[in-house]
Order: structure tokens, then sequence, then C-alpha cells
């Protein structure tokens, strides 16, 4: 069937954007200077690679400078474009602004299919290309720090972080050069597992509010609740995991780019994973029906949709069949504008990518600071929460022994008690408590204004609104 043809993914943000500033009081030419993209810088190079010279093409954009530094993934795939990376690096401003999180909005992205690649070849791949970055500043603590994205990990990441200390061997600072390290090489705990992390939070935290969960026509808890999830990469897995693992919600069908496995009774998340990883492939997994086409699963009946892989997969060819009452957009953009007008009119609750997937910019800010104030999250205050613990535990045991009461403490309770907190449950605590912060401030908006039908125009709105105090701030 052929899709009808839409904007670009770039054109897409810049119409949702327009559709909440025409509810906002902005001056056209502040309106106008938060929605272009500030700059693009397109780099090819060449590498030596099994006895000649490949060439690639990158880019690193840089959306806003409100705030500086700016931030962004870097993703590597062949469907990168400068249009993409453009309509990300958009996202990545509007999103920290949500979050707050003091960062511009910038975004990276190369040319490649990193599975054609070895290691070793990728390696070289990326140091190249990060110094071509690092050359013009587009990869500095204090001016622009990339991140992972589709196609990249923690592995990319050291070799980037690696790069530019070797280029900049006085820069005290060089590990705040990029986020989303492993953590022997300057990362923070927790970083991995962010963005999946943060999805399941943002569910929970719509989950909180009973007339929210019933504009989808949903009830009770996430617990039993049906969940489609497209993609089980990074983010995919991660939310699938915690949702089936925490939260018991059950994961009927996921769908990955060679066909969707399908399996009402609920889905082995880990041991798909496990497949995944084994055999590149979803094909032949034992447990589940293997469907050939699978983004028609995007449209099976479940509660809860999760695209977690790339933009544009709901559109104008199949946004009326979608059957899912509630979709969080892990993925950015993976709604087009005119989808996102269809769904909105069938009554569909959208929990929009720049709130739905922050939990990674706000955990890579936990890194960024980490790597600054140079200590691990915890060092300094962890004993002294540990005294102030046993002091409670030995008045509550005399309490119990003086009056006869009884009262025994179990035992994991506790030791986790007495342990004080560690940089993972600071880390999540401080995502959790992010997300909820930026819930609440879309939600207000969402149901105070009659004009403010959907949670992403109140999520433009309340970015918006912050990036243009700060350009005012600044006298522009
Ligand atoms: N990694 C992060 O921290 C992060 C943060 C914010 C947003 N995101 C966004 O989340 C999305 C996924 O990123 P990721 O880091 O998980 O990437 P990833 O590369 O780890 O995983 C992507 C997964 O999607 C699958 N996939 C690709 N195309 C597909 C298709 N057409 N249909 C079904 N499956 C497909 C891939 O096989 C892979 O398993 C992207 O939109 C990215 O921009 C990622």
């Amino acid at each position: 069937m052929s899709i009808p043809q839409e904007p670009s993914f770039r054109k897409s943000v810049d119409l949702m954007f327009n559709r909440a500033v025409a509810l906002m009081d902005l001056s056209p030419g502040l309106e106008e200077k938060i929605r272009v993209c500030n700059s693009t810088y397109t780099v090819r190079f060449g590498v030596r690679l099994r006895g000649k010279i490949e060439t690639f093409v990158g880019y690193r954009s840089v959306h806003s400078e409100h705030m500086e530094p700016v931030k962004g993934g870097i993703r590597y795939a062949t469907s990168v474009t400068q249009d993409e990376v453009e309509a990300l690096a958009a996202l990545m401003t509007y999103k920290c602004a949500l979050v707050e999180t003091p960062f511009g909005g910038s975004k990276g992205g190369l040319c490649i299919d990193p599975l054609q690649w070895s290691e070793h070849e990728l390696e070289q791949i990326t140091r190249r290309f990060a110094y071509e970055l690092i050359k013009r500043d587009l990869i500095n603590p204090a001016q622009n720090v990339p991140a992972p994205d589709m196609g990249t990990s923690e592995r990319e990441m050291a070799w980037i972080a690696d790069q530019y200390a070797r280029m900049n061997t006085t820069d005290i600072n060089a590990r705040a050069c990029v986020t989303g390290k492993p953590t022997q090489a300057g990362g923070i705990q927790g970083r991995v597992e962010a963005t999946g992390r943060g999805v399941q939070y943002a569910l929970r935290e719509f989950f909180r509010h009973p007339e929210d969960r019933a504009m989808a026509g949903l009830s009770g808890t996430l617990a039993g609740k049906r969940v489609v999830v497209q993609g089980l990469g990074n983010v995919g897995y991660h939310a699938a995991k915690f949702l089936v693992g925490e939260d018991r919600a059950i994961v009927t069908a996921i769908i990955e780019r060679d066909g969707a496995l399908v399996r009402d009774e609920g889905l082995d998340v880990e041991a798909v994973k496990l497949w995944m990883n084994r055999h590149q492939t979803i094909r032949g997994y034992p447990d589940a029906a293997l469907i050939e086409d699978g983004s028609s699963i995007l449209e099976k009946d479940c509660d809860i949709l999760i695209p977690a892989a790339h933009e544009g997969v709901i559109h104008l060819g199949n946004a009326e069949r979608i059957r899912a009452p509630l979709i969080i957009e892990a993925a950015n953009g993976p709604i087009t504008f005119g989808a996102d007008e269809v769904l909105r009119d069938k009554g569909t609750v959208i929990i929009p990518d720049m709130y739905a997937n922050a939990g990674g910019v706000t955990v890579s800010y936990f890194e960024w600071v980490k790597n600054l104030s140079h200590i691990r999250f915890g060092r300094m205050q962890r004993r002294a929460e540990e005294a102030r613990s046993r002091l409670i535990v030995e008045e509550l045991e005399r309490l119990s022994a003086d009056r006869g009461l009884g009262w025994e403490l179990a035992p994991d309770f506790k030791e986790r008690f007495l342990r004080g907190s560690d940089e993972l449950e600071l880390v999540r605590s401080g995502l959790d408590d992010t997300m909820r912060a930026a819930y609440q401030a879309m939600r207000e908006i969402w149901h105070a204004r009659p004009d403010v039908h959907d949670l992403r125009v109140a999520a433009y709105i309340v970015a918006i609104s912050r990036v243009a105090a700060t350009y005012r701030s600044k006298g522009l």
C-alpha cells in the first residue's frame, strides 16, 4: 500500500512547534530564533580500510545555544541525513528545557551501517570522526557534549573520550567531553539503562493520575497491561525489561527490523534479547509466533504501544488502524505530524518523545556533573548517612527492648537501610524526581488550558517558554 507523502522529519518537528507557539505570546522574531537550527557542520573524511580509502559522511548540528554546552547523541545509521540530524537537534533543545538540564540542543550522525564493520574498523572510523569534530569544538566539555544514540553505545563514547583526551592533554575536565561512557572510563552507574528507565518512570507517573489514565480509557496500574514494543535496542529492551520485571506488565509483541515476535501470554524479554545478541536476528526464536511484516504489529490490539526504534513509523498510512489507546514515544519522532493529528482525533493519548525519552539526557547531565566535580556521587555523604541510619535502628531496637514490644526489623531491610545510598540509587532517585516534575509541568497546562488538547502541545509550551525566558534574559 502506498503511504501518502508527508513532510520531512525536520518539517514535522517545526509543524509541531508551530502548533504550540500559535497558543503562546511570543514575538515573531523570538519565535523564529528558537525554531531555526543555528548551524550544521558536514564532514566527509577518509579512512584506509581493507586496503582502500573509504569515505564517510557525518554531521553535527547545533540547534540552540541559549545554554552551553549543547547536548545530543551521535547516531550511526545508513539513514542519517542533515534533515534528520537537525530534527533530532531541535528535539534535544526542547527536551533539555522540559527536564531542566542546563544544555542547548545538538545532535550528530554518521552515515554508516555499523554491522558491516569489525570492532577495530569501527574504532578507526569513530576516532577519525571524533577528531574532525574535536578540531572544531563540536566535541568539548564546555561547548558540545555528545552521548550514545541509535547504533552507538558506551564503546564508541569511550573511544571519543580517549580521542579528546589525546588531543587535549592539559584539559582536566576532558572526561566531561562526552557522556554515556563505561563506568571505568568516567561514566556513571545507571546511564546504560537510563532512557528505558525513564520510559518506565514516565508510565508510572502517568498511571498515578486517574483522570489521565481515564483519558486513554485505562484503569488500575501497569500490572497486567499488554505492551507492544518496537525496537529491542538499548531503549526498548530496558523499558520492556523493567515494565515486565518490576511493574508486572506483559509484553505481547516485539517488533524488530526483520519481523515481529508475538505471544499473547507474554514474551520472555530477556530470552528474546539473548537470542538477538547471539543470532543478530529475532528469526528462529522458539517460544513465539514470527510475523514477517513486523510493522503491521504496530496495529495490534494492546494497552500501551512503545515505539523505540526509528522516526516516522506511525504515519498517515497506518495511523487510523493503530489500536493502542496509549502510545509512549520512546524513540524520537516515531509519529509524523499528520499521524499525530489523526491519533488525537481518535482520542489516543500520546506521551511525547521530548518527555518520554528524556531519561538519557537527564542521567547524562548527572554524568557530566560527576566528571566536572571529579567525585563519585555518594562518596562524601555515604558514611554520614550510614551513621544516621544506625542511630535510628539502635533507637528503635532500644525502644522495642525497653517496652517489651518485640519489634524486629527484617534483616534485608536493616541491611539496606544501614548501607546508605550508593551512586545507582542516587541516579535513579534523581531521574525519578526529574520525570515526575516534568510530567507535572506538562500536565498542569494540559488540564488547565482549554485550548491545549494533548501532552505534546503542553510539552512544547513548557519547553519553548523556558528557552524564550533564557533568550530574553540574555537581552535578545
Ligand atoms: N540511547 C539513548 O540513550 C536514547 C536517548 C533518547 C532517545 N533515544 C532514541 O531511541 C530510539 C532508539 O535508540 P536506541 O539507542 O535504543 O538504539 P539501538 O540502536 O540500541 O536500538 C534500536 C533497535 O531498533 C531496531 N530497529 C531499527 N529499525 C527498526 C525498524 N524499522 N523496525 C523495528 N525495529 C527497528 C534495531 O534493530 C535495534 O534493535 C532512537 O529514536 C533514539 O534517538 C535513544
